[in-house]
C-alpha cells in the first residue's frame, strides 16, 4: 500500500518535471493502445491543474511496417489524438529513424509554442506563475524558445520516458 502511494507520488513528480510527453503504443497490440487515454488524462490533470500552459503530448503508433499484424487502425489512433488534443504519428522505429526524429522535433516545437504562448501573458498572474515555476522546479538548466528558430538545444534527459 505504502509502495503504491510512493510510486504514484514519484510518477506525479516526473509528470510535473517534464515539459512534454511522447506516448508510444504498438499498432499490433491493442492493450498498449487502450492504456493511452487514461495516461493522457493523468498527465493533463497533473499539469493543467497547476498551469494554464497546454501540455504538449505526441501519441505515436509504432511498428507500422507490421501491416499483417495490425490490431489498431490509423484512424483510431488519429481520432484518439484529436479527441485528447494531442499530435499523432505512425512510425516504424525498426525501418527508419526519420519517423522518430520527426516525432521529437514536433514535440520540441510544441513545447516552444506552449512556452511562448505563456510568455505573451503580461498580467501580474503570469509573472507570479513564472516566478513560482522557477523556484518550485529549481532547475539549473534551460533552453531558449525563439520564434522562427529551431527549438534546440534540448535539455539533457528531457525526453525520457516518464510514465
Ligand atoms: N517490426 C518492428 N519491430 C519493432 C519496431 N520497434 C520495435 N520493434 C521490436 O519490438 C521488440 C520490442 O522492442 P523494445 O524496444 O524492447 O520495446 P518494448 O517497449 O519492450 O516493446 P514490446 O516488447 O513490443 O512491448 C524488439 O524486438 C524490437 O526490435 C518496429 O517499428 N517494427
Amino acid at each position: 500500500m505504502i509502495d503504491r502511494v510512493d510510486e504514484s507520488s514519484a510518477r506525479e513528480k516526473r509528470v510535473q518535471w517534464a515539459d512534454g510527453f511522447v506516448l508510444v503504443y504498438s499498432i499490433c497490440d491493442r492493450a498498449s493502445f487502450n492504456v493511452l487515454r487514461p495516461k493522457v488524462q493523468v498527465i493533463k490533470a497533473a499539469k493543467e491543474a497547476l498551469s494554464q500552459e497546454k501540455v504538449p503530448i505526441v501519441i505515436v503508433g509504432n511498428k507500422r511496417d507490421l501491416h499483417h499484424r495490425r490490431a489498431v487502425s490509423s484512424e483510431e489512433g488519429r481520432l484518439l489524438a484529436l479527441s485528447m488534443d494531442c499530435e499523432f504519428y505512425e512510425v516504424s522505429a525498426a525501418e527508419a529513424y526519420h519517423g522518430a526524429l520527426m516525432v521529437f522535433q514536433r514535440l520540441a516545437e510544441r513545447i516552444c509554442e506552449a512556452k511562448l504562448a505563456l510568455k505573451k501573458g503580461t498580467g501580474i498572474r503570469s509573472i507570479v506563475k513564472s516566478m513560482s515555476a522557477v523556484f518550485a522546479r529549481k532547475r539549473t538548466d534551460s533552453y531558449k524558445c525563439t520564434p522562427g528558430l529551431p527549438p534546440l538545444p534540448l535539455r539533457r534527459g528531457f525526453l525520457d520516458q516518464v510514465i
